[in-house]
């Protein structure tokens, strides 16, 4: 792990980022003293143990498949499975390795279907994803040419899911950091920032919006996807308590109260470019995330509402410039 910090280090001493290296190394050495801790060292055995294959065949394009089957034996790849459903739950994909259907909780390649078409092209651009999660969306990412690609996430599970597929595809371009929002400095750096599925698990929700902005560069690109619900510019969604059984949700505004947000942190040009129901055959229950999904938290009766009573959830895409 201490490498690939390092290798962080590096790829950003040279580009407009070198100045998050006065904290960025006191804040990954404190994680990685408090990783001890936790579960941590069972997740970095199993990246320990994961075989070095030395694929060449690198699909990151219209999906995320590094290795082919046949480039182990079915040994290797037995064990290969074994260690990789000692990762689960797998919620955020899917993923191919080598031969290996990663068949996640999400099926976020639908997400990025969803918003591709409206951003500006990310070939040559330093991009930075805010709660990415387990990273797939950073490899589809650099699929689309990015040069620099970071993702930031403090769930240490995603951090060991995002390892075991960089161990297949060593990209010295894609980076994850056990790092939350609010343990950015104002980078003012990147060309594009993106924020997937983060801001209503935000309890101040503006200011969240405010760091979003810190971290692009002057005309720089803001991708934001959140719960929505429909309503007018005064309207905000804040649950009683959960909302489809998650805890940690507070705000979930209509798109002209969030358009209106965005206006008042100082983003240009803000557009609202997909809105989407989220169907039961985007997030469900599978292999590798055997517990509860969306079907257990909508009512049973009425698919349009959430066990609570609440609208289902409706899903926007919003762009915006710095
Ligand atoms: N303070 C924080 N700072 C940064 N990230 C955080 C923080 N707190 C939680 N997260 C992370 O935000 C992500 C939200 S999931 C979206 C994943 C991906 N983007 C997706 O669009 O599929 C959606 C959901 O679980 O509802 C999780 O990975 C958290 O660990």
């Amino acid at each position: 792990m201490q490498d690939w910090f390092n290798d962080f280090y590096s790829a950003i001493a040279k580009t407009s980022l070198s100045h998050w290296l006065n904290t960025l190394p006191s804040q990954l050495t404190h994680w990685k003293n408090e990783a001890q801790h936790g579960e941590w060292p069972q997740w970095e055995k199993v990246l320990k143990n994961l075989p070095v294959t030395n694929t060449q065949h690198v699909n990151v394009n219209d999906k995320v498949e590094i290795g082919l089957a046949k480039e182990i034996s079915d040994g290797q790849q037995k064990q290969l499975t074994h260690l990789l459903t000692r990762l689960m739950p797998w919620r955020k994909g899917p993923f191919f390795l080598h031969g290996i259907h990663i068949d996640t909780e999400w099926r976020s390649d639908w997400k990025w279907d969803r918003v591709l078409p409206h951003i500006s092209p990310l070939k040559g651009r330093q991009v930075l994803d805010i709660g990415c999660g387990s990273g797939y969306h950073l490899w589809r990412m650099r699929g689309e040419g990015a040069e620099l690609v970071v993702g930031i996430d403090p769930s240490d599970l995603f951090l060991a899911q995002f390892q075991t597929v960089k161990h297949f595809n060593p990209d010295p371009q894609v980076h994850f950091l056990p790092l939350g929002v609010e343990q950015l400095p104002e980078l003012k750096a990147f060309d594009t920032v993106f924020s997937m599925g983060v801001l209503y698990h935000r309890r101040s929700p503006i200011d969240f919006l405010a760091q979003l902005k810190a971290q692009l560069r002057k005309g720089g690109e803001l991708v934001l996807e959140t719960l929505v619900v429909e309503g007018d510019v005064h309207t905000a969604l804040v649950p009683t308590d959960r909302y489809a059984k998650m805890r940690n949700v507070w705000y979930i505004p209509s798109c002209d109260a969030l358009k209106l947000w965005l206006e008042r942190v100082g983003f240009k040009n803000v557009r609202v470019v997909n809105k989407d129901v989220t169907s039961l055959d985007e997030q469900r229950s599978t292999d590798w995330m055997q517990t509860e999904s969306l079907k257990d938290f909508l009512d049973p009766d009425d698919h349009t509402k959430t066990i609570e009573g609440y609208p289902a959830p409706l899903r926007a895409v919003f762009i915006a410039e710095a």
